[in-house]
Parts: C-alpha cells; structure tokens; sequence
C-alpha cells in the first residue's frame, strides 16, 4: 500500500504488531510483545530479578527522577546517557551507575540522511556538543547513513566544518574533536533496503562487540521516506538485547489525514514509546523555562488567566526566505510550518493546567486537555502572506515564486497570522493571536502577554488617552538573545509626576555567563535517556491536527490568495487588521520593541 509516508508494509516482511492501550504499556522483548499495567512496582520487581539489577534514578532535563531502565522500551536494563556525570556537577543531575554498567552497555546513535542538510547544521554539531561536555555514554557511536556513497573520512571531513566549540569552553577543543570524529562512521545505503540495514546491523553489531546495545535511529530525511527506514530499521537493524528508539522529524503529515496514516504506518513497527516525535522549540530553553516561571513563582500563577489576561501573542519571524527548502516548504507553507507545531506546542504548554507532576506523562496529558479545548480555527480568524521581491540599498531581495523550485503561480503562504480560542474556564474569550513569517525584517521568536488595564487607575490621565500604552506586557523572548522582561509603568524620578513606561529585565547573556546550548542538545539527551516530555505524543499530534485541518483545507480550496509584502518588511498589513478584530495591537510592532 503506497502512502505519502511510502509502503506501511512490503511484502517480503513479518511486521511486529503493535498496541498501545491506555495505563498500559507494550513492550518488545526479542521481538515477544506483552502488554503489561504501566508503573508496575511488580514489573520493575520482576525485572530486577531478571536482571539482577538494582533500580537507579536518571534526572532527565526536567530535573525529574526517571526511571533508567526503560521498560517501555524493552527489557534492556541498561543505563544509556548521562553515565559520565559525576554526582552533583550537572545542575543536580547524578546517576548512579556502576563501573560494570558502563563498561557492558553501549549506544549507537545513527543519524539517516547524514549527507543533509539538518544533519550537518544541528544533528552532528548537537552530539560533538554533549560529547564534549560528557554527557554520552563511554561506549558510544555515530553512524551516519545515506544513499550518497562516503567513506568513514569523507563524512568525518564533512561534519568536522560543522563542529563548533562553545564560545566560553575551548579548551581541549580541537583534542575533543578528534576524539569525537574518530567514534563516527558511515554506511551507504538505500533507504528502502532491508539489505542495507542488514549491512549497518553487521557494523553496529562489530562496534558494539557484545555488549548490551542501544540503538538511537534520528531520521534527518524527507517525511516520504519515514516510513521505508522505520521498516527497514525496525526489521534489520533493531537491537536484539537493548532498546531500539527512533527519533522523527517533523513534518507528520500535512493534515489529520496524512498523520493519522503516518502515525499507523510508523505504529506497524514500533510502539509509540519508542517514538519520538522531534519539535524543537520545545527544547529551546527559555520554552523550557516556561513552566519554571509559571509554577515556581508565586507571582505569575495567579495572574495566568482570562481574569488578568486580555491576550496573548505568540510571534515567530525570519529575515530570511525560504532559500534552498523551498521544494519541501511550498507543500505545507508557513502554517504547518511554524504554526500547527512549533508556536501550537508553546501555546498548550502556555496555557496548560497545572501538572499532576513533571512526569513527561503528566504534562502532556494536560497539553492535550488544552488542545482538545479549542476551538478549530475559523478560516475569518486567518490572514495569509506571500513575501514579493524587494529591492534596498542597491541589493535586491528575491520573491518566494523566484524559488526555482516554487512553482511561479503558487498560493502558498510565506505568512500567517491566526487568532486561536481555547472554550476552558480558564481561557475563555482571551484571544491567542499567532504570527508567523520568513522574509521579514529581523529573525526573533516570542511570547507576549498582555494583562488587562488597571480597573479604576488612578494615573489614568498621564497615559492620555491610549490606555493599550500603559498595559503591563511579559515577554518571553525565545531568540535570539533570549530573555524575559515585564513591562510596568513607573515614576520618572523628579518633583514632578511623569510616568514612564520600564522593564523590570531577565537577559540571559548579562545574568548568566554560560553559553546556551541548543535545542537538538537537550532533545536527544532526553531521547537517549528515555525522556518523552519533549516529544509529541500521537494524541498530542491528532488535537493538533484537529484544530488546523479544515481551515487549511478551505484555504485550499477556496485557493485564497496571500497578500503580497515585501521581502523584509514587516509583513502583510492584513495582521494588523485581524488583530484589530479582536482589539488587540502586536506587541512586537508597538514601536518601544519593534
Ligand atoms: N533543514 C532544516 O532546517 C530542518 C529540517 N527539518 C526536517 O528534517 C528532515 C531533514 O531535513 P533536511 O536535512 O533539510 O533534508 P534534506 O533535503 O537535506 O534531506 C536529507 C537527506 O535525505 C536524502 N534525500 C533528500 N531528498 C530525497 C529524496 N527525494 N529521496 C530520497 N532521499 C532523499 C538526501 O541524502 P542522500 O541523497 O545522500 O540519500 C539528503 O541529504 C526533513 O524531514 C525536514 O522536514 C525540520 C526542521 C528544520
Ligand atoms: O522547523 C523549522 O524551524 C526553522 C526555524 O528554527 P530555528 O530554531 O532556527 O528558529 C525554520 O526555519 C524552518 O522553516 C522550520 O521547518
């Protein structure tokens, strides 16, 4: 059966089946699939008797105690990432792991399109960085694979360029670089050949010299392709004593549709344990600090609410086009792009209810309680751009239709602005208006939230007559620079009574001196470790879908056309239109922060 994910089957294979029933979990040992309760202190009894193994605790990035031994993954017992950290020296991660431990387990980590462009950019450089600072495991390796023909030291070449030391740690750098492409090599192969994965299992297999192996699969290739490598990974190159994860890139899909299907396919042969679905916003850290800010400080908790809460904005821009990706970006444009995921991600855990814990289970029950919530978005609550080429300065900027790759007449939007309603006690009738575009006239990504005016404010009459100037205005700013900063009003020092408007300022760069690390670090140490917080969760990924689904379709259909705007501008003025419909003015175009 051809799908747009490829064949869910081939004819030539047995599938392992798979289930996975609420409060309980499935689990693949040598290929022998058992569904048992989930958090069974009897299953872990078990399998320390099975094993002979103490349980030890693994602080994932959440800081929370996991469960090292990951039976969801399969009866593997062994400790994968982290190993090295000596007690206390992580930020208060330790994990206590035997000698033994780390010397009789291993962890393969193949990365599936290494000749890509992702790959290059932020798969490799991500592992050299935490093999750098010690986060890998003492047995581990790096496989590149793909079709184009390399030699372990055309890829070790290739990536070296890649590599970057952080800014404020370069001792022993280049050392460290050597060290670390010496554990890479490489595999040519086709990504629908189960002979090929065969001939990767041989090599992994020759690395792994015995031990207890874990194998870590990213797929870094074009979502067609997905389901052929899970497959072919899945059947030939799974480990036999050690869990098999696999790490997927968005996009899943492009519609309810097309991600169900891809959902099932992937589930023919892996659990949805093993999955992890890849949005890296939320491994961007001030995404991550998103919940500390909100739970951990009395102040914010309170306020979260339509009681004090008039709007909330949610703003990514580039200032570049879509430049080499737009072959891939104009079948989904920048709704499925940016919207229906990375922008929708930070908006459910914004918004979400508290969490029963930080158990990556917990949390994202309450991300999908949140979009399930919401009201599908209304094609009236849409306005969609197209960036036109511009010429400033004697440069000229090309059009996205300039594209090669872009057919001339395409519809697709490089521009989108949408007002998102969630029908909860909580949120009811506070607009989340998202916003977001390439080809603008500067790269930044944000959270805004505006707060309601001062009932009965007294200093009503130095503000004029513009009270939206004197809301108190927080701002996550994700990138670049991150930082967080609330706007107030205070008294502008003197005899007299002028006010101004000031921000009480959080910015990272002047409060912390230590470089932060990037979001694929975080996301595949969580994998490694077995840390799902991070990862859309399939149920996530339908509610997400659900919400966006038939507007884009009726965009389609109805083949709305973008409004044009100059490539670096601020985009279309249609935004300001939308938002206006709901009272509200985009805080990063307010003039003290544009
Ligand atoms: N690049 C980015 O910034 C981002 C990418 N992503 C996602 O990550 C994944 C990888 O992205 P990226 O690295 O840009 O992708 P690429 O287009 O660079 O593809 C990766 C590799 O896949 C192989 N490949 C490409 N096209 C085909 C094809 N039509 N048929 C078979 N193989 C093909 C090529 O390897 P070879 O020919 O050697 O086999 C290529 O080097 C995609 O799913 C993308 O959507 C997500 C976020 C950002
Ligand atoms: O997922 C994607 O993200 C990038 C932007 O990521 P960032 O971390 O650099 O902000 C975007 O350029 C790309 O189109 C999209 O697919």
């Amino acid at each position: 059966m051809a799908t747009q994910f490829g064949p869910c089957l081939s004819s030539s294979t047995t599938f392992i089946p798979s289930s996975h029933f609420k409060n309980e979990t499935t689990v693949l040992f040598n290929r022998l699939v058992v569904t048992l309760p989930r958090k069974s202190t009897w299953l872990s009894q078990i399998h320390s008797r099975i094993h002979g193994q103490k349980h030890f605790h693994l602080k994932c990035s959440n800081g929370h105690p996991l469960n090292a031994v990951s039976w969801h993954d399969g009866f593997d017992g062994s400790p994968v990432a982290k190993e090295h950290l000596k007690p206390q020296d992580k930020e208060g991660l330790s994990i206590p792991v035997s000698e033994e431990e780390k010397e009789n387990s291993t962890l393969s980590i193949t990365v599936v399109g290494a000749s890509g462009d992702l790959a290059k950019k932020k798969i490799f450089p991500a592992l050299f960085a935490l093999f750098y600072e010690d986060w890998l495991p003492k047995n581990f390796t790096v496989f590149g694979y793909a079709r184009t023909k390399l030699t372990d030291e055309e890829l070790r070449n290739m990536i070296s360029g890649t590599l970057t030391c952080r800014i404020d740690q370069r001792e022993n750098c280049a050392d460290k670089m050597d060290q670390f492409l010496k554990r890479c090599f490489y595999h040519a192969g086709q990504y629908d050949s189960e002979e090929d994965f065969s001939k990767l299992d041989s090599k992994l297999k020759d690395k792994e010299a015995g031990k207890v192996s874990n194998r870590l699969f990213y797929l870094s290739v074009p979502p067609n392709i997905f389901v052929d490598v899970v497959r072919c990974a899945s059947l030939r190159a799974s480990s036999s004593h050690g869990w098999t994860r696999v790490i997927v890139e968005k996009p899943f899909g492009r519609d309810s549709e097309s991600s169900g299907e891809l959902t099932r396919c992937l589930k023919q042969y892996l659990t949805e344990d093993q999955i992890f679905r890849i949005d890296h916003y939320l491994g961007k850290e001030l995404v991550e600090n998103l919940s500390v800010l909100r739970f951990s400080n009395l102040v914010f908790e309170p306020l979260w609410s339509r009681a004090y809460i008039r709007n909330v904005q949610l703003i990514f821009s580039e200032d570049f086009g879509t430049e080499g990706r737009g072959g891939y970006f104009d079948n989904y444009g920048i709704i499925r792009d940016i919207m229906q995921n990375h922008l929708l991600q930070i908006l459910a855990l914004f918004a979400m209810e508290t969490p029963v814990s930080l158990d990556g289970e917990d949390i994202r029950n309450e991300k999908v309680k949140v979009l399930r919530s919401m009201k599908p978005l209304q094609l009236e609550d849409v306005t969609v751009g197209q960036y036109k080429g511009h010429s400033k300065s004697g440069r000229s900027y090309p059009a996205y239709t300039d594209d090669p790759t872009v057919p001339k007449d395409s519809l697709t939007p490089t521009f989108a602005a949408a007002a998102l309603f969630i029908n909860n006690a909580r949120w009811d009738g506070v607009p989340f208006l998202m916003k977001a575009g390439k080809a603008l006239h500067t790269r930044r990504a944000e959270i805004r939230v505006q707060f309601r005016h001062v009932p009965g404010n007294l200093y009503k009459r130095n503000f004029g007559t513009d009270l939206d100037k004197a809301t108190n205005e927080l701002v996550l700013r994700v990138q670049p620079d991150e930082a967080i900063y609330l706007k107030i009003n205070n008294k502008v020092p003197g005899l007299g009574m002028r006010l101004d408007r000031s921000d009480l300022n959080l910015l990272y760069r002047a409060r912390y001196a230590k470089e932060i690390p990037d979001a694929y670090e975080r996301l595949l140490l969580d994998a490694m470790a077995g840390e799902r917080r991070l990862f859309i969760r399939s149920d996530e990924l339908d509610a997400a879908w659900a919400l966006f689904t038939p507007m884009l379709k009726e965009l389609e259909e109805k083949k709305i056309v973008p409004e044009l705007y100059p490539h670096g501008s601020r985009g279309p003025v249609g935004a300001h239109y939308l938002a206006a419909k709901y009272n509200v003015r985009w805080g990063d175009l307010s003039g003290d922060d544009s």
